[in-house]
């Protein structure tokens, strides 16, 4: 039997095939990341909750299963833990979204997603912090608590999904899942070395995720390795008639994309460089490590051109009029009257319905959370409606023709995932703008809808962990995986090993 500290910083893939010939047990990784949790959390800070019991509970129902051979069903990654994003409603395990608001609540049932990681026995280690209904870029707005990112204390691991990005890049778990908007997958995970993928959008069932702006969401995986990564979108990607935005058609192949990219051959493959994300804005050690991977592509094979996007630069304001439009019609379930916090009216006010709704509001919404309320509200209001909303919208069908066309002149896009790595707590909590810029890069993918992803390009010269972007046509999330994984592969070998390998873990230190 390995050491804890050996197990925890396998890679998923690497755990399921010590599970399969029966090293280890589910229950011993569990243990192990349990173990890692109760360490790391002092320092990091990525759980809202954890679910020892439960855990515990599906990992011996899995090892039952092995034992007597009923293995039939059962994808690769089958008895391999995951963290979930506190954004996705898991039966009987509190969920909040980081909020106030829902304090307290526990869902009677499950989304789609997590049916898809019990059906295939992978248990469910705890609900991760984000940003309070997933609105920020830095894990800050949480009503409960700061996450921490493992690469250095003192910064940000990102956000919204800072909880389920440090929990993967601190060893807490192999796995998570989080959920994208405007880059909250992919950003968290380009400050602190990650691999996030955002699915095209009506490729994973947002049954159970909780609404943020519906037009934008998508559930997504965070991994240590492109593989695992691909590994786990097989598992919860497919047509859900319960989800009227899901697409009815199956996953593409995403795990053999990535072993195709393993190879390092990328002959014939024509890359396009996105010029509009790139330039000003974007710190000097984040464009050169995004270069070298770049060349790197060229290396194995890989035509690199230079396409155009124009209507890009537009994207953030459009998604700042969408998004917001989205978040006032959906936060509008939060009136006290179902669910979560109820405050009544302070005394000697009426006690009506609509004095309890703005009393619950009031206590159970952060500052951030209001602010895009009353934006959204503004931007749908009659008379400013269309020069708003319908703008923005018109905004978006440009930003999806340039995708267009760019993919008539490359396979796959890419470019820095976040123009900065990751920034000191409280530098960009005073100054809204500034902390929208994180998702610059981001945003155009939900925008069209169209699948992305940011894995590990080594680290800036100020030490942090810089993210490269890969976007790929839409429902072909896996003409993104292999170029990924080729360049992972590349990167690895000129590391020594993947970029965590350089990760100072002294929390791990006392974990027996
Ligand atoms: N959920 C997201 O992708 C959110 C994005 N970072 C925002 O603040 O809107």
């Amino acid at each position: 039997m390995s050491s804890t500290e050996e197990l925890v910083k396998l890679s998923a893939s690497e755990m399921a095939a010590k599970i399969r010939s029966k090293e280890v047990s589910s229950r011993e990784l569990v243990e192990a990341e349990l173990a890692t949790i109760d360490a790391a959390e002092p320092s990091i800070d990525a759980f809202l909750h954890v679910a020892r019991s439960e855990a515990l509970i599906q990992a011996d129902a899995f090892d039952r299963r092995l034992a007597a051979g009923d293995t039939e069903g059962l994808p690769e990654l089958a008895g391999v833990p995951i963290a979930v994003k506190d954004m996705i409603v898991t039966k009987g395990i509190p969920t909040t979204a980081a909020s106030k608001i829902l304090q307290g609540w526990v869902p009677p049932y499950d989304a789609t997603v997590i049916e898809k990681l019990k059906a295939a026995g992978m248990p469910i280690l705890g609900k991760t912090n984000l940003d309070e209904f997933a609105q920020g870029s830095s894990t800050e707005h949480s009503a409960f608590k700061t996450t921490k990112n493992p690469w250095d204390t003192g910064r940000v691991p990102g956000g919204s999904g800072g909880g389920s990005a440090s929990a993967v890049g601190a060893f807490e778990a192999p796995l998570a899942l989080g959920t994208d908007t405007g880059g909250s997958i992919r950003q968290p995970s380009a400050l602190t070395g990650t691999v996030g993928v955002k699915p095209t959008y009506g490729g994973v069932s947002r049954y159970g995720a909780i609404a943020m702006a519906s037009s934008l969401d998508q559930i997504g995986p965070v991994s240590r390795s492109v593989l695992d990564a691909a590994l786990l979108q097989e598992i919860i990607g497919g047509y859900d008639k319960r989800d009227s935005t899901s697409i009815p058609k199956p996953v593409p192949p995403l795990a053999q994309a990535a072993r195709e990219g393993m190879k390092m051959d990328l002959k014939g493959m024509k890359v396009g460089l996105v010029k509009e994300l790139s330039g000003e804005g974007y710190q000097p050690g984040v464009e050169a490590r995004f270069n070298e991977g770049v060349k790197l592509l060229e290396d194995m094979g890989a035509e690199v051109v230079e396409v155009s996007c124009p209507h890009f630069s537009y994207s953030l304001a459009a998604y700042y009029i969408i998004m917001p439009s989205e978040v006032s019609s959906n936060l509008a379930r939060y009136d006290g009257m179902r669910y979560g916090l109820r405050v009544m009216p302070p005394e000697g006010t009426a006690q009506t319905a609509a004095n309890m709704m703005a009393a619950t509001r009031e206590a159970g919404f952060g500052d951030e959370v209001k602010r895009r309320i009353i934006l959204g509200i503004y931007a749908l209001s009659a008379g400013y409606y269309d020069a708003w909303y319908g703008s923005a919208q018109k905004v978006r069908t440009l930003i999806i023709r340039d995708f267009e066309q760019a993919f008539k002149q490359a396979d796959v896009l890419v470019s820095p995932a976040s123009p900065t790595t990751a920034f000191k707590f409280g530098e960009r909590m005073d100054d809204p703008l500034a902390m929208y810029l994180s998702d610059v890069a981001t945003i155009p993918a939900n925008m069209a809808g169209s699948p992305a992803m940011s894995i590990p390009a080594g680290l800036s010269d100020d030490g942090l962990p810089v993210g490269f972007q890969f976007f790929a046509p839409q429902m072909r999330d896996e003409v993104m995986y292999k170029p990924a994984a080729a360049l992972e592969a590349a990167l690895q070998a000129q590391w020594g090993g993947p970029v965590h390998k350089d990760l100072k873990t002294p929390w791990l230190q006392d974990v027996k």
